[in-house]
């Protein structure tokens, strides 16, 4: 669906200056109908890399195709009309304080001059999808953030657009409303088979609803794949960063001072859970069977996307040899596991 090669982009400096090399030679493919997420730090160059994808920001070099076309080499006129298939929605939501939420959404539709009755149909139905009704005549200021981001998803797709480009839609929410704002976009992508890319600095963000993520560092793609596979296995260190930052790992130092002596000894392991594993004493049966204690240091159970995903932080004491087995055998019953100390 989006097609990116070699795409650079270099903001002009003052006078003789080099300027700001924002983007260095990216290369995207992503499918259409998925969940696509970037992640990078402040000034990494999402917004830039997204802004690309409907030519808001034109790339110095390289190539953008979405759904087969060429967006570099269309004149104004095509390029407008390939824009009205590419919604977009933002962090601030960039909605007209003087209109009411039925007119904020009616607006695209206007442009590009549907008949009213067509309007009507259509806003009606999006304020229904995004469960406004209640709220049609009221101005964006007498709305939520929540209530507000849901305005900018039904003005993004009153076009029915294939792609939704997503510029940090929940950064400026709350855990509870941005988790409501995630599951309305999951629903989306479900129901109208909607292209998404998002961009965010939050790895649950993307644990939560993407298929695919691409962490950018410096304008360059660092790493990308299944989100399932980069969580599991980050080999850049910025994306380790990222992961480590959601799991509050911090320190294990402290944790190593519990080794002992008597020939018992200790370790730290992480486990990585996924899919129906989760729900099984695995853990358990293999190593009271082993003859070895442990303890929970840390753990979560949560999902990726769709797939139950859970990680435990244990400290295991037993003979040095069973704790070398044990690590085996719970590798063999589909666990990711890693000594840590
Ligand atoms: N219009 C501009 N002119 C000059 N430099 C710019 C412009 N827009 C962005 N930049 C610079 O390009 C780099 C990438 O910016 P970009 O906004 O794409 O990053 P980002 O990852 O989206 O950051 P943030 O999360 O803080 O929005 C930054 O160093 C930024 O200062």
């Amino acid at each position: 669906m989006i097609e990116i090669r070699q795409l650079s982009k270099r903001y002009p400096g003052k006078g003789k200056t080099e300027g700001l090399l924002a983007l260095d030679r990216i290369d995207l493919h992503i499918e259409a109908g998925e969940i696509y997420g970037i992640i990078g730090h402040s000034g990494a160059g999402k917004s830039t890399l997204l802004r690309t994808m409907n030519l808001l920001e034109r790339p110095t070099e390289g190539s953008i195709q979405v759904a087969g076309i060429e967006l570099t080499q269309l004149n104004k006129k095509e390029l407008q009309q390939q824009r009205s298939k590419i919604g977009m929605i933002f962090q601030h939501f960039n909605l007209l304080s003087s209109a009411t939420v039925y007119d904020n959404i009616a607006f695209p539709l206007q442009l590009v001059n549907t008949p009213k009755h067509k309007v009507d149909a259509k806003v009606n139905e999006l304020i229904r999808l995004v469960g406004l009704e209640a709220h049609r005549d009221k101005y964006p200021a007498q709305l939520s953030g929540g209530q507000k981001q849901r305005v900018g998803i039904a003005r993004a797709l009153a076009n029915d657009p294939k792609v939704l480009l997503c510029d940090e839609a929940t950064s400026a929410l709350d855990p509870q409303t941005t988790q409501s704002i995630l599951s309305l976009l999951l629903q989306i992508n479900k129901q109208f088979g909607i292209t998404i890319v998002l961009i965010t600095h939050e790895m649950h963000v993307i644990q939560t609803i993407c298929d695919r993520v691409a962490v950018i560092h410096g304008g360059r793609i660092v790493e990308q794949g299944k989100v399932v596979d980069v969580f599991l296995k980050p080999s850049h260190a910025v994306t380790q960063e990222f992961i480590m930052e959601e799991n509050h790992l911090g320190d294990l130092s402290s944790w190593v001072s519990f080794k002992n002596g008597q020939g018992v000894h200790s370790r730290i392991m992480k486990i990585h859970y996924l899919g129906e594993v989760t729900y099984e004493p695995i853990l358990h049966r293999v190593l009271s069977a082993a003859g070895i204690e442990f303890a929970i240091l840390q753990g979560t159970i949560s999902r990726m996307k769709d797939v139950p995903y859970g990680q435990l932080i244990i400290r295991m004491d037993g003979k040095e040899e069973a704790l070398r087995h044990a690590a085996v055998a719970l590798a063999e019953q589909g666990l990711e596991v890693e000594v840590l100390a």
